[in-house]
């Protein structure tokens, strides 16, 4: 029998691969409900906290998984996903979990090719260049064929964390794929997905429509599958100007919360939509687009969303700036915390960074920011009576 390294790495994944999936029910009671009830603007007796891309490049484990693994198949094979997704849940005193996945595996449902590449990131070969390039769509989208790795991770997941937290499941939002589709992977002004919007409106809408349908699709079946939660994430909203985003994407994130929130009548669960640089969209989002949860970044004010939201009935998460993940000092750390908390409050508040945590953050920093957010919240929530 062959040993060599990999042989060894085969077999290892053959036995990931033969993990059996249990059924999408009889799940384990959940123990900490805090971020549901958040979400829902109920009374806390200490906000809860997650981080957006918290499990990944910045802990050791990961990148020991990820040496072994391709990034999308570690994707793909649910074992491995959801072994990637508790190993932050096993170090920190997190409030929820959030599925291994990426969002561009909706591109790949739609027939695009995405490879991962090293130092580089997601990479798009043939990307959407010219209108007539939408007949290479594969549509309608079975999200179960396609993506059904997705649902299995989510109920194994679901299944293994055994009611220590809620599990979050999520898709990219739809101008944010439609981004990654034109530009073939990241870029810093989205000239050429932006041209589309101006040049070729109608294309734009077919493409946008498509996406949504699939995104639509996706988030009720992951929903199905056990997701407790689910972020929308708009990761490029910045690039759009006001009136971009309240032409094409507005009424998608609307249609998205409303017919995923219809299709599961009794079974809906919270939806949070996370729009980077979404500053001017800020009411947009809280009051036009039927999400429980808005999501904001550092360049937000926490006091100022409040005031520019007065009683709208929206839960906020954020903000903090996930640079601070990589400092050393504790002080001021604690001191971003409770300007987080004075800012938003303890009610209809997630505690949460700006936007993904970055590679270089130290896995001391991020326990420190979970213990703090939970001590100073405790006696904040305390003094305005919430248990
Ligand atoms: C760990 C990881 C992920 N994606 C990528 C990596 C690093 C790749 C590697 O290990 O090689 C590539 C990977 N995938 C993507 C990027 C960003 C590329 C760019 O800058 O445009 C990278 C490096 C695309 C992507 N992917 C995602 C977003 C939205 C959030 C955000 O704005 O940061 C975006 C924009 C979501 C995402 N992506 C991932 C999760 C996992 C769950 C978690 O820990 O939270 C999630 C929620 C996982």
């Amino acid at each position: 029998m062959a040993t060599d390294a990999s042989s060894i790495k085969e077999a290892e994944l053959a036995s990931a691969a033969a993990v059996q999936i249990p059924p999408a029910s009889n799940f384990p009671a959940l123990k900490n409900d805090l971020i549901l009830r958040a979400a829902r603007r109920q009374p806390v007796p200490r906000v809860p906290v997650w981080l957006m891309r918290q499990a990944g490049r910045y802990l050791p484990e990961f990148r020991q998984t990820r040496s072994k693994y391709d990034f999308f198949t570690i994707c793909r094979t649910p074992s491995l996903a959801c072994e990637v997704t508790l190993q932050p849940m096993r170090r920190f005193n997190l409030d929820a979990a959030i599925i291994f996945s990426d969002i561009l595996v909706v591109p790949q449902a739609l027939g695009l090719e995405v490879v991962m590449v090293e130092g580089k990131g997601p990479v798009l070969p043939n990307p959407i260049s010219e209108p007539s390039d939408l007949d290479r769509l594969r549509t309608p989208v079975d999200v179960e064929k396609e993506l059904g790795y997705v649902m299995r991770a989510i109920t194994l997941t679901r299944h293994r964390l055994d009611g220590q937290a809620p599990l979050i499941g999520f898709a990219g939002a739809p101008w944010t794929l439609m981004a990654y589709m034109i530009e073939g992977g990241s870029s810093t002004t989205h000239a050429k997905s932006k041209r589309w919007l101006y040049a070729h409106p109608a294309a734009s809408n077919r493409l946008l429509d498509a996406i949504t349908d699939v995104v639509i699709d996706f988030l009720v079946a992951q929903i199905r599958a056990g997701a407790q939660l689910v972020q929308l994430f708009e990761s490029h909203c910045g690039s759009l100007t006001p009136e971009l985003f309240r032409r094409y994407e507005l009424p998608r994130l609307a249609r998205i919360a409303a017919e995923t929130r219809r299709r599961l009548g009794e079974a809906a669960v919270p939806m949070i939509a996370f729009a980077k640089d979404g500053h001017f969209a800020l009411e947009m989002l809280a009051k036009d687009c039927g999400f429980d949860v808005v999501s904001v970044d550092w360049t937000m004010e926490p006091a100022e969303c409040r005031r520019r939201l007065g009683n709208c009935p929206v839960a906020l998460q954020g903000n903090l700036d996930p640079v601070l993940m990589a400092c050393t000092d504790r002080d001021q750390l604690n001191q971003e915390v409770h300007r987080m908390l004075q800012g938003f409050g303890t009610r209809g508040y997630i505690c949460n960074l700006g936007h993904g945590i970055y590679p270089d953050a130290q896995p001391d920093t991020v326990g420190a920011f979970i213990d703090a957010v939970h001590r100073l919240s405790e006696s904040a929530a305390a003094a305005a009576g919430d248990k």
